[in-house]
This record gives structure tokens, sequence and C-alpha cells, in this order.
């Protein structure tokens, strides 16, 4: 539906040809009807005085509706119309032909032939009416055009827009110039138009040759061009921006030239202030030892000021733009952190950029900059276009800082460590535990923490901490060793068991460089740099840390760093020694409180104890006491020493048949106790009759003499051990075994029978 039709004042001046229509059609009523949502408007009309209907009874709808060419005959016979008040009442139609008026492929109304009475109509007239409807459609749409364009010409003399334009006969001529032309530019368009003023007089010297080379390039085929003239008028000068357009003919000739014209002196006058200020800042950042950076975000172009480049040692000729090669200069430890703060400005999440970082500086250091920036253009929208800032060398002060900050953070670490081992006695845990800032501490990538081992003649490395990587099946169990706290490193001849061989510092600058080196296993991580520390407990290696891949190289300075941990961690080791020693010495002593010195066997303190043991996981047993006979004689017969080796000899025929979970124990002088496991009496009883026949066979061979031996064994049975009394069941068993004694010796005697 034509909005604009329907309720501008359009002219059309169409209503003669309605006449004409009227006339040549021989009907009473021509219309030209535009048809809105409620209603048809009359835009010219002959014949009637309606100047509109309401859309439901208008027959222009149906031509709307259908986009095409509508003729009804008769509407008193035709059941769509006959009872249609504009058939039943004024202005009772009966006939009509209406065609369509289509605007930009849209049907909008209607030109249409009205009569009162029934007609038949010729299809040729039927034809010519189309062609009608056409020339009507077209002739709305150049009413549309030239009145939007009278429109647009109100608006631009009310404007501070001057459009002017010139055609092109043999030079160019101004043939139409806006009337705002006396109030924006203090020229009379009139005076311009006639030629009683050119432009070019009231332009400055400067402005005339800007303006002339504007005209010019469009004659030599520019299409638009934009320059600002400085206009000297005899009461003002101004500055004026000019967009200029040209259109060509078919030919390529140029046909006239457009232009828009407005007065921008305010923008210039701030234009050349902040030039001023500007150059007077630019003057000042370059005294004060800053560099300057400004990036374009939307062309991605990065202008950076001398001092920039000096900072990180690169020639300012040849500097790189892009922002890609300013991020390429950054830190690989702190790229992160300054990508997310810059991106946390842009999306408008800090009012400012402000942080610190480290930039490659061209002779391979790193230097330390605090960059500060700040959004200085946005688009529409409001998303920053343009980020510009400063960059301040603060190398000197952040190296003091810094190590004054891993001074504390390295004691600090090192006290954590011992308050971890201290308070879990777990060397291990303490050393996992400060792992992680020890990598951090040193910058490097992957660190381990290893102690010396003796174990007889071989020495290993046991590894306490390691950074956890697994990169194949053999690391995933040596990892899985790790974590099972059993992860040894055995073999010294390769890079880090240099540390070990030597009890020197080691330094690896560049992988395989080191005459020791053997590389990594495969698929292993790439250790670039490798710095090796040694612990060490007077002059003794007693285990080493090793760090690999700091961003730089790894220097002595590192190691002197880090020698209050060395010194921690030699202390600790020592203390563990020492501990894991005292432990040692102490289960001697235990074993030897528990063991009979002479036969190696439990005594008969240590016999209870095992028994207790013993009861709480086997059920039925037998307490056996073994006595050798006449050992009296024997002492007396072939001497002490032999009594002792007949001691031994039994001893040893009582343990072989009674390993564990057995116990057996020398109770005092000739006298043996053991506890068995079985089922039952008679099966024991095979045992222990075993015993006393292996015994009687044997010989004790003691320097020339054979000794032969016999035993006695009193023996009781317990179908549960459970809460049994052993000293109870020993006194049974005694006194089988004086049984035994009485009725003969050389026998086995169940108590209480
Ligand atoms: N060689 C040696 N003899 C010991 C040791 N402890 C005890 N005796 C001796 O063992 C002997 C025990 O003798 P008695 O208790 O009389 O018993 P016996 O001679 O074996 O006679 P019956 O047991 O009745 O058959 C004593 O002569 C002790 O001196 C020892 O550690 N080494």
């Amino acid at each position: 539906m034509d909005e604009f039709m329907l309720n501008n004042e359009v002219p059309l001046d169409l209503n003669d040809l309605m006449v004409v229509l009227a006339a040549a059609y021989k009907v009473p009523i021509a219309l030209i009807g535009i048809v809105g949502e409620f209603e048809e408007v009359f835009k010219a009309r002959y014949g009637t005085s309606l100047s509109k209907v309401s859309r439901e009874h208008a027959f222009c709808s149906h031509v709307v509706q259908e986009r095409q060419q509508v003729v009804v005959n008769n509407a008193q016979e035709d059941p769509r119309f006959k009872d249609n008040p504009l058939v039943t009442g004024e202005p009772h139609i009966c006939f009509y032909a209406g065609t369509p008026i289509e605007i930009n492929d849209e049907v909008i109304g209607a030109v249409c032939l009205i009569d009162t009475v029934p007609r038949e109509i010729d299809k040729k007239y039927l034809e010519v009416l189309d062609r009608i409807g056409a020339l009507v459609s077209q002739h709305i749409s150049l009413s549309k055009e030239h009145e939007a364009l009278k429109r647009e010409h109100g608006l631009i003399e009310k404007s501070p827009i001057v459009l002017a334009t010139w055609r092109n006969t043999t030079s160019l001529k101004l043939v139409h110039i806006s009337k705002n032309s006396e109030r924006v530019l203090g020229i009379s368009s009139q005076d311009l138009l006639s030629g009683a003023v050119e432009l070019g007089d009231v332009l400055t010297q400067d402005a005339e040759g800007d303006f002339t080379f504007a005209m010019q390039a469009h004659m030599e085929g520019v299409e638009t061009h934009t320059c600002r003239l400085q206009i000297a008028t005899p009461t003002r000068t101004i500055w004026v921006s000019m967009i200029s357009t040209a259109s060509f003919r078919e030919d390529g000739m140029l046909y006239s030239v457009q232009a828009f014209l407005f007065d921008t002196s305010d923008q210039k006058y701030v234009e050349d202030k902040l030039n001023k200020t500007n150059q007077r800042m630019r003057l000042l950042l370059e005294a004060s030892e800053l560099g300057t950076w400004d990036w374009n975000l939307t062309a991605d172009v990065n202008q950076v000021n001398k001092r920039w480049c000096d900072i990180v040692g690169l020639e300012y000729e040849y500097y790189d733009t892009s922002s890609r090669f300013f991020r390429q200069l950054i830190h690989p430890a702190d790229y992160v952190k300054v990508e997310k703060q810059l991106h946390e400005h842009i999306a408008g999440k800090s009012k400012v950029f402000n942080t610190t970082f480290r930039m490659r500086h061209t002779n391979g250091s790193w230097v330390w900059v605090e960059s500060y920036g700040k959004t200085v253009e946005s688009d529409i929208l409001g998303k920053p276009t343009r980020v510009a800032g400063i960059h301040r060398d603060i190398t000197q002060r952040m190296e003091s800082e810094l190590h004054e900050r891993k001074k504390t953070q390295l004691l600090q670490f090192i006290n954590k460590t011992r308050a971890s081992y201290l308070q879990n006695n777990d060397l291990t845990l303490a050393c996992q535990t400060v792992l992680p800032e020890l990598i951090d501490i040193s910058d490097s990538q992957f660190a381990f923490v290893g102690q010396m081992k003796n174990e007889g003649d071989a020495s290993r490395l046991f590894i306490h901490a390691i950074s956890e990587i697994v990169w194949d099946t053999s690391s995933f169990t040596q990892y899985n060793e790790y974590k099972k706290r059993n992860l040894y490193f055995n073999s010294f001849d390769n890079l880090f068991g240099t540390t070990i061989v030597t009890g020197e510092i080691t330094i690896s600058n560049a992988s395989g460089s080191h005459p020791k080196s053997k590389g990594v296993p495969q698929g292993h991580p790439r250790i670039s740099r490798f710095l090796g520390l040694p612990i060490k407990v007077k002059d003794r290696v007693v285990g080493m840390i090793g760090l690999a891949n700091k961003f730089e190289p790894y220097s002595i300075e590192d190691a002197k760093f880090l020698q209050p941990l060395l010194d921690a961690l030699a202390g600790l080791f020592y203390a563990v020694e020492l501990e894991d020693a005292r432990a040692v010495a102490e289960e001697k002593l235990r074993q030897l409180a528990m063991t009979d010195s002479l036969t190696g066997l439990y005594n008969r303190r240590a016999f209870i104890n095992e028994c207790i043991v013993f009861s709480k996981q086997h059920h039925s047993a037998c307490v056996a006491i073994i006595d050798i006979d006449y050992f009296k004689q024997v002492n007396d017969t072939y001497g002490h020493d032999a009594g002792d080796q007949a001691l031994i000899t039994v001893a040893q025929k009582i343990a072989k048949q009674n390993r564990s979970p057995n116990v057996v124990a020398r109770l005092g002088g000739e006298e043996f106790a053991v506890v068995m496991l079985g089922k039952n009496r008679k099966e024991i009883n095979t045992q222990l009759e075993a015993l006393r026949i292996a015994v009687e066979e044997s010989v004790v061979n003691y320097k020339t003499d054979q000794i032969n031996l016999t035993i006695s064994i009193g023996a009781t049975f317990v179908d549960s051990t459970h809460g049994a009394d052993f000293s109870a069941l020993l006194s049974t068993a005694d006194r089988a075994l004086y049984k035994a004694k009485e009725q003969g010796r050389n026998r086995v005697v169940w108590g209480d029978d």
C-alpha cells in the first residue's frame, strides 16, 4: 500500500485526463483511485462529487487484489457487487472497468471508468485503458520523485550544507547552488550563479589551488574527492570541507560535478589545537624517556615512537607495525596476562590498560616494561578502534624488586618444606608439596628432587618429587612407580648423573651440548636447558635438584640463589639419614632383646609375644617343650663348647621343621619351645615324632668327637589359640615333659592325657 501517495498532497493534475477519458469512453464517471488499508481516495475524478469510499466497497480494491484489469459489465447482476451500496445507492455503479496503477512492482490503485447502465466494452479499448494505466503509473512515480527532490532541496536550504552543481560544457560552469550559500559561505547564490562573484575570488590562494586540483581530478576521471578550503570574504574567514562527486557521460567525458560544502571552522580550530598539543606532548614524551604506542585496531597498525624501539633495541626504521610483531616480543610467561588485560580493556571491563611484562631485547635479554594505555577512539557501537599508551623501561627496578621478592618466596618455601617435614615426618611429601613453587621460582618448566640411597655397594637416587610428565607406556610405568614412592634413577652416566658423580653444579644451555647428554626418551618433552644442583652434607653428595627448560639460560647466579634451599634439603636429608640409622639400630637392639644369642632363636619373652601374634591369625595348634636328654653329661664328657654345638644343632633341626607361622624359641638351658600349626593332635604327633627320630638318628660332630643325642617332648593341643593363656599351656607341656623324662626319655608325651 502506498502510504505516501495516500496521505500526501501530491498534486497529480490529472483531472483533465479524467475529462478526456470520460469523453473518449463515453462514460459519465472517470477516476483515479489509490487504495489504502481502510479506504480508497480519488486523486483525480470526473463525474462524481465523492472524494473517497470505504475499501470494503471500493471496486478498485479488486484491481489491487487481483493485480490486473477488472471489468464488471453489470454490477446489479453480479453476485459480488449487487448489494454494494455504491451499486444500490449513489453513484449507482452498473458498469466498471479498472486498470492497475503500479509503482515499484506494487499495485496501489486503479484508473477506472464507471457507468450507471450495463455496458459491454471492446477488447482493444481495454488495452488502451491498460496503457493509460501505465502512463498514469509513470506519472505518479515521477511526481513522487519530484516531490522528494523538492523536499530534499528544501531540507538542504535549511541545513548548514551547501549543494552545488557544475556542468561541463567547454569548461566547468556552476549551474546550481543552494540558497543557503549566503548563510553558510557568506556569498549569495544569485551572485555566484550570475557570475557576479566567482568562487575562486573568495578562496584563499592555497584553497584556490586545492579547488582547481579537485576539479582537475574530476576532469581526469576521479569519481569522488574530498578537500578542505579556506574561504575569505570581507566579513569573515571560514574553513569549508568539500565532498565532490563526478558523473560522466557514456563516452567517458565529465558531465557534471556535484558537491557538498559545509563549514568546518570549529573542527579545524580543534584539530589545530590538538596538533599543537600533540606536538608538545611528543616533545615531552621524548624528553621523559617514555616509549609511546598507538594501536589502530581496525587496520591493525601499531605506531610507536623511537624511544619505544630503543627500549627493545629495535631500529626505528625497521619497526613492523603489525600487532603480531609486537606480540612476538612478549615473554611467553607474561603473554597470557598481557592478552587478558588487553582483552578486558577492549571489552570495556577496565578503564585503563596497565600492566608490567617482559619483552625480548634484540640482544637476547629480557626488558621489563610498564605499559599504560587507554582507548582513545571507538566506533558508533562503542567498540574501541584505537588504543594508545606509553611504555616505561622498569628493568632495573623490577630486577631488584623481583630478586627481593624471590628471596622472600624462597625462604618462605624453605620454611614450608621444613614445617611439612616436621609435621608429617614425611620428606617425600614435603618435597612434593614444594615442587611447583620450585619450578615457579626458578622459572623452569620441569624439576625433580632426589636423595641418594645406599644399599650395600650400590647407590641409587630416590626421587622424592618430579614433574608429572607421562609421554608413553614406559614413562607411565615410571609415573606409577613414582606414585608408589618407588622411583629410582639408577644410572649416572648421563647429564643429571654428572651432578651426582662430580658433586658439582651442572649447567647445559643448549640441548645435546653437554658431553654427558644422552638426549631424552622418545616422545619426552625436549630438554633444552638443564641445571643440576648437588645437595651435599660435609662434601658428601646426598642428593640433587634437577631443573629444566628455563626461558632464559641457566647461570651460576641461579645456583647461588637456590643455595639456601639446597642447604635446607641437605639438613633434612641428613636428619632423615640419622633417623633411618637410628631406626636400624633400634630394630637391631629389639631383635637382640628378643633373640637367644647362641642359637638365634626367639628367647622366652619373645616367644610369649610371638605366640600372641600367632593366636590372632591361627586356631588349632600345639604347644610343645623339647628338652635334650642327659645334657649335663654332654657338658661333662665333651666340654661346654661341645655342649653349645649340640644346642645349636638341635635348634637348627627344630627351626628347619618349623618354618613360619610356627614359632620356635629357646626357653633357656637345653630347653626349647615350639608352637605348631595343625588340625589335630595326631597330625602334630607325627611331626614331633619325626623330629625326635631326626635328632636320635643324627650325630653332632665336635672336633674329633661324635656325640649322640636324644630329646624328650612334652606337648599339649589346643583347638582354638584365640585368647589362650600361653604360660598356662607351657606349664601343661612342661608337666608332660616331666612325664616323658620319668617314662625313660626320648619320647613324646601329651599333657592332660
Ligand atoms: N654347654 C652349655 N650347657 C648349658 C647351657 N645352659 C645350661 N647348660 C647346662 O645344661 C645342663 C642341664 O642339666 P640338667 O638340668 O641336670 O638336665 P640333664 O642333664 O639334661 O638331664 P635331664 O634333662 O633330666 O635329661 C646343666 O649342666 C647346665 O650347666 C649352655 O648354654 N651351654
